[in-house]
């Protein structure tokens, strides 16, 4: 079996593999494509957004909690002197040197499997895209991806039922996964909708890494927690990328900032080094950009430095 250095592992207590050549991160090397991110030119919170959406009742963007940890990508020194430029908005992730063209273009069907082993037998590097069900999984690709039914999406839980293959530029994949934690299953029940993902993630060579998908219009909820740490036992890099940033709903436990906080302390305790995050919403595009950027960085890496 082919094992390649996953870019982004996050229980690294061994140094990472991509602590090369020191980087002049202050340079201009990483203003542009965070630009290319819509980076706003000051300060560490989204900019605000000038329209109100029909669906939501607030308009602004959640800010980016105060101190918070940062996530140095491939290329970059841990201890670099990091400007906000050069930190994608509304996250904790810096642009790095191997950031590039973050851009869709095509993006195309491949088709579903029902197990690791039917998945296309290709070297492509893929991303495969998880959360709770109706957390937001396949509104994301179809954002991502600007198509409207890339992936079907539902109100109802548990639309997605296989490992869907969507191929970006005729090079990458997005991987639309079928959704855990079903509020009516038991516990048990609900560990073991992974029996065949889990196969996927622990098989799966050209996986650069996993979006993990919390919901962020809700509080914490600890069957996140649980798989956050199962990948992490498992050394598969992952992202959290909180979703439904536009939502705010009334009452406590409503606001995605506050849920968004609570959440990362939480995950505090878990990763001896921070993991990187962003804020989404499939609905106002909020984050898509940035999130993009922050794949090409992964991806380039995996490209040039880890085969
Ligand atoms: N307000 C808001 N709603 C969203 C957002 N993303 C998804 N939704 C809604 O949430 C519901 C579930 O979305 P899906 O994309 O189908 O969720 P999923 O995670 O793929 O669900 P399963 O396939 O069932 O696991 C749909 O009604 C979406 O319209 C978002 O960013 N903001
Ligand atoms: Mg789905």
């Amino acid at each position: 079996m082919l094992l390649r250095p996953r870019p982004f592992l996050l229980q690294v207590l061994t140094p990472l593999p991509f602590s090369r050549a020191p980087l002049a991160v202050r340079r201009t090397l990483s203003a542009p494509a965070a630009a290319a991110a819509g980076a706003a030119p000051r300060g560490d919170a989204p900019a605000p957004a000038r329209t109100r959406h029909k669906n939501s009742r607030k308009a602004e963007p959640p800010r980016v909690p105060a101190n918070t940890a940062l996530f140095f990508p491939p290329g970059v020194e841990r201890d670099a002197d990091v400007t906000a430029e050069m930190v994608i908005p509304g996250s904790n992730i810096v642009v790095g040197p191997y950031a590039g063209d973050a851009r869709v273009k095509e993006a195309e069907f491949i088709g579903c499997s029902a197990h690791a082993r039917d998945c296309p037998k290709d070297d492509r590097p893929e991303f495969a895209v998880l959360g709770r069900s109706n957390v937001g999984k396949s509104s994301l690709i179809n954002s991502l991806t600007r198509r409207k039914e890339a992936a079907l999406t539902s109100k109802k839980p548990g639309k997605t039922q296989t490992i869907n293959h969507h191929l970006i530029n005729k090079s990458w994949y997005l991987v639309d996964l079928p959704g855990y934690g079903f509020a009516a299953a038991s516990k048990t029940a609900r560990m073991d909708w992974s029996s065949f993902t889990k196969g996927y993630f622990l098989n799966r060579d050209s996986l650069v890494g996993v979006l993990l998908l919390v919901d962020a219009s809700v509080p914490t909820q600890q069957i996140d927690l649980d798989c956050a740490n199962w990948l992490g036992r498992n050394n598969v890099g992952l992202t959290f990328v909180f979703t439904k940033c536009d939502k705010v709903k009334k009452g406590k436990g409503g606001r995605p900032d506050e849920n968004i906080k609570e959440f990362l302390e939480n995950i505090g305790s878990l990763y001896p080094r921070p993991p990187p995050w962003i804020m989404t919403s499939s609905t106002t595009g909020l984050g898509r950009e940035g999130l993009l950027l922050h794949m090409s960085q992964l991806r380039n890496y995996w490209d040039n430095e880890a085969t």
